[in-house]
């Protein structure tokens, strides 16, 4: 089962790589700016699985939220330690 570290190394590859077809890449090109409107989006869907919907949707919106906020650390050049510093 992948988990935060290892999507994150994943990611980075990805950022680093470049390769056709990834929506990563695609994602990191729209700036931070559009990575946090994804974050922002996400979070709100999160929010609203948690008040209405299954623990399944809940836990598949929490994993996108998750993964947008990868990408948005990985725009502004932060690394796990960065984040896992704070916890
Ligand atoms: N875990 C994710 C992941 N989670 C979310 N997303 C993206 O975020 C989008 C979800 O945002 P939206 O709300 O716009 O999508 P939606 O269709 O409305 O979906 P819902 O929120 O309504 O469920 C998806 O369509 C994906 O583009 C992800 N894109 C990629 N990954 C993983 O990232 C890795 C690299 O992916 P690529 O860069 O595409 O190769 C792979 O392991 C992928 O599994």
């Amino acid at each position: 089962m992948k988990t935060f570290d290892t999507l994150f190394a994943e990611l980075s590859e990805k950022a680093a790589t470049r390769p056709a077809g990834s929506g990563t890449v695609a994602e990191l090109d729209t700036g931070v700016h559009g990575i946090g409107k994804k974050v922002v989006e996400e979070a709100a869907e999160v929010w609203m699985a948690a008040e209405h919907e299954s623990d399944e949707r809940t836990a598949e919106e929490i994993s996108q939220l998750l993964y947008h906020l990868q990408v948005l650390m990985i725009a502004r050049g932060l690394t796990l330690a960065d984040v896992y510093t704070h916890l």
